[in-house]
């Protein structure tokens, strides 16, 4: 059994791959080959890009800064063109095996100049961000997260230092628990098979993405995850452990230590546990920030171990802390690695040449493509199974940081870019027929992943063509057909699946959606929104316990007193709630709080609502 130190050690350097057949295309083309095509008679860069978009001179930045959506011109379709625009605009990360193609993307170099103003100040943004400066001042916090993966960038020492113990605090409570030092209580002879996580959003979107994305076939804990309050979806996963339930770490993650989702979650395993014989606190593990409601729970209950989050790591960027690592260190992935990933691709973004910042291109086709206003939606499509949930994270990250109603300067924008997508080739059968010929209101973004199967595994199912031969056709299939009709792509490729090619995709990610925000002047880092929301759960709930006091009052009358739903308003004093106060009712009703029997004609007015024996006449 390989120990988690062994994947937590940096003594795994990575080795880039040999290239399989189809990567020859990618044979290490440095930036100087591309300077030596670009000098060929082949490649006229200057007057290229000038023309990548046909037609007369292509819409300016000041279409799109007015907030209507720059219409589109027919792209560019000459081969020749094409390939010439591939070369001049082609991004390569050798150390990573990471490459970015925004060729199909129609941005032309009048664009880029007008926009590198704003990518100067966004760069500058971003370095001060690094060095400490109050980066969300919604919140007037500071932003922290490429210092996760190098400590050294930590603005003050306690931080770089709280950073390391925490990393070292998760490698080696992991490998105690993977070898078996850290035993289940009911299980001495036995060690911990089972990781049960607890938690939601960026509590749970980074490690689901991750799980699903490197966790070995048989990995030392399998995980399995509650990132809602459905009471059915609980049942489910805690059915799924059975007797394992006294072989399962239970990780409760929640940076406020407060989240409704969560608690709920965290109070419906414990009654598990209680109903199973078992001690919860010799299984429990929270990663929460320090005193949070969570975080005195553990402590006061003396649960197995407790990890910090900061309050400098957002949710949603917060895969490189306690959260991401600690879950996928059980599963026995190497974190060290993921986080070399992450810092290669954050040193990478750090340049202020847009074109030799992947990230900045990835914002550069964003603004371009969607008029800087969200006018497209992102479209994700990874051509590899193995990173479905990359999409569905993404939408935490993009949409929860750029959603914003208001900019930094008071001014109502409500930007955003919207993200879906899940994987090809399988959602070329699902919508792509609308991608290629229905509203054009998207940018695709492709993964593209060229290693099919682990070297010796791959076999020929007919003369000369694999399964992955199929998978790459269908790719580069898709990304032409939606060009040859003007739809735009992205292309990211990676040579495989791997801790530290996760690591990187996630970083360029994060770092993309900090400039992109730059660019449009927005605060990425807070989530007013989802306050709302959580208020006005509050508020059902609460009048759902009034309504509850009300038919309990009745139903005590002798002789029951029965109430119109009017009365039940009234007695709320909520009359305005009518509406809620028969939902609330339909739903206790269809859940045995009370009973529901069909009234004459069946509509919400004659329902008869029976709560124990009070008759509530709809
Ligand atoms: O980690 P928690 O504090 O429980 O928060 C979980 C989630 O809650 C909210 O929805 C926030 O908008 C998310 O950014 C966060 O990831």
């Amino acid at each position: 059994m390989a120990s988690v130190s062994g994947l937590c050690s940096s003594s795994s350097t990575f080795k880039p791959d040999k290239f399989t057949r189809k990567s020859t295309l990618f044979s290490p083309i440095g930036r100087e080959s591309i300077a030596f095509l670009n000098r060929s008679k082949f490649l006229e860069r200057s007057s290229f890009s000038a023309q990548c978009v046909a037609g007369e001179v292509p819409v300016s930045l000041s279409a799109a800064k007015n907030g209507s959506p720059a219409e589109k011109r027919l792209l560019q379709k000459d081969p020749r063109e094409l390939w010439r625009r591939y070369v001049d605009w082609f991004y390569q990360h050798k150390e990573l095996g990471l490459y970015l193609d925004v060729s199909r993307v129609g941005f032309t170099d009048e664009f880029v100049a007008e926009m590198e103003p704003r990518f100067q100040a966004a760069f500058g943004a971003m370095e001060e961000l690094e060095k400490g400066a109050i980066a969300n001042p919604d919140e007037g916090r500071m932003v922290g997260h490429y210092w996760l993966r190098d400590p050294s960038l930590a603005p003050k020492s306690f931080l770089k230092l709280q950073i390391e113990n925490a990393l070292e605090a998760v490698c080696n409570f992991a490998d105690d628990v993977v070898r078996g030092k850290i035993k289940p209580p009911s299980y001495p002879e036995g060690r911990f098979t089972h990781v049960l996580s607890v938690g939601i959003g960026g509590s749970a979107l980074g490690p689901q993405f991750v799980a699903e994305a490197l966790a070995p076939d048989n990995p030392p804990l399998k995980i399995r995850f509650i990132d809602n309050t459905d009471p059915a979806g609980i049942d489910h996963q805690i059915a799924q452990l059975g007797p394992e339930l006294a072989s399962t770490l239970v990780i409760v993650i929640s940076k406020s230590g407060g989240t409704p989702e969560t608690r709920n979650g965290l109070l419906e395993v414990q009654k598990a546990f209680r109903e199973a014989g078992l001690d919860f606190s010799k299984q429990g593990v929270a990663i929460t920030q320090e005193n949070s409601l969570l975080d005195n729970t553990a402590r006061i209950e003396g649960w197995l171990a407790r990890f910090p989050m900061f309050d400098w790591v957002g949710g949603r960027t917060s895969e490189m802390s306690a959260v991401g690592l600690l879950p996928a260190a059980l599963q026995g992935i190497d974190i060290k690695e993921m986080l070399a990933g992450a810092s290669l691709m954050d040193k990478a973004n750090r340049t202020t040449v847009v074109r030799n910042n992947p990230a900045a291109l990835l914002a550069l086709c964003w603004y371009w493509a969607s008029d800087g206003v969200g006018s497209k939606d992102m479209v994700v499509l990874p051509y590899k199974d193995s990173l479905l949930l990359f999409s569905r994270y993404l939408q935490q990250l993009v949409m929860e940081s750029l959603g914003k109603e208001f900019d930094l300067d008071g001014n109502r924008v409500n930007q955003g870019l919207s993200v879906y997508g899940n994987k090809g080739s399988t959602d070329q059968h699902a919508y792509i027929q609308q991608l290629r010929e229905g509203v054009p209101n998207f940018f695709a973004t492709f993964i593209e992943v060229l290693r099919d199967r682990p070297p010796g595994h791959d076999w020929e199912l007919e003369p000369g063509v694999t399964c992955g031969d199929y998978l790459f056709g269908m790719l580069q299939g898709t990304r032409s057909a939606l060009y040859s009709n003007d739809r735009e792509s992205i292309t990211v490729t990676v040579q495989e699946v791997t801790p530290r090619s996760v690591g990187a995709l996630i970083a360029l990610y994060e770092r993309a959606v900090g400039i992109y925000a730059s660019l449009v002047n927005i605060n990425a880092y807070h989530q007013p929104g989802v306050e709302a929301g959580k208020k006005a759960a509050g508020e059902v709930l609460a009048l759902q316990k009034r309504v509850l006091a009300v038919l309990n009052a009745a139903s005590c009358k002798e002789p029951v007193e029965p109430l119109t739903l009017d009365e039940v308003a009234e007695r709320c004093h909520a009359p305005e709630d009518i509406e809620m106060i028969f939902k609330i009712i339909a739903h206790m009703a269809a859940n045995d709080r009370a009973l529901i029997a069909e009234g004459s004609c069946g509509s919400p007015r004659s329902i008869k609502v029976y709560l124990g024996e009070c008759i509530v006449d709809l």
